[in-house]
């Protein structure tokens, strides 16, 4: 993505689905709610190896340990690619658990120059803004960055409008590995948050 042409992304774009999301118990088209297009997992490769990079370790300790509670191993599913060219967004909205034991989720972005698509988290006590776009500004083909912020799935977030160019993001869901919790019912864990710039991967 790093090294990604102009000519490439519009192959990127062509090639990609419009993205639904969950509305209730249905998955929905709604171009007015979100805008933006996605690649099923079977459907994309990825070289990033998320195992090799030191997000797990991060997210372990800054959201999950820092509550003796939550004390467990978690695990990653990579879930969707998402791309927003010009004017695409994400209106706010909470993330659909896909089992009991998901306790959250982690967006990955690419350096792929891009102006907008800010990403505005909130739990009704506190709200982040994520800017990738300036966070990886200086990300270069040589030595490629990437971004990432994770959260607990009683986070609401935005995807504002992109203004220029492409933001490709890669989700996961993120799962506690035992499903004896339930972690629904928690909803004042401090840290809600964790977003950090991963450099040279
Ligand atoms: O691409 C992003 O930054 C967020 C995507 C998202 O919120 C979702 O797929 O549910
Ligand atoms: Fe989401």
């Amino acid at each position: 993505m790093a090294n990604a042409s102009k000519e490439q992304l519009s192959d990127l774009i062509s090639t990609c689905d419009a993205a639904p999301f969950g509305r209730g118990h249905q998955t929905v088209y709604d171009d007015s709610y979100r805008k933006a297009l996605k690649l099923e997992l079977s459907q994309f490769a990825t070289p990033l190896e998320l195992a090799g990079t030191i997000i797990p370790h991060q997210i372990q300790r800054d959201l999950v340990d820092t509550d003796t509670a939550l004390r467990r191993q978690i695990r990653f599913e990579p879930y969707k690619l998402n791309i927003y060219d010009e004017g695409a967004f994400f209106k706010p909205h909470k993330d659909t658990p896909r089992r009991e034991n998901m306790f959250g989720s982690l967006v990955v972005v690419f350096p792929t120059e891009h102006q907008g698509g800010d990403l505005i988290l909130a739990d009704g006590k506190h709200d982040w803004t994520f800017k990738a776009s300036d966070a990886l500004k200086n990300s270069t083909p040589d030595h490629p960055e990437i971004a990432f912020v994770a959260f607990y799935s009683d986070v609401t977030h935005e995807v504002l409008p992109v203004t220029s160019g492409a933001r490709i993001t890669l989700t996961y869901n993120l799962y506690f590995e035992s499903t004896s919790l339930s972690v629904a019912a928690r909803t004042d864990w401090d840290t809600k948050v964790n977003a950090t710039i991963i450099k040279k991967i």
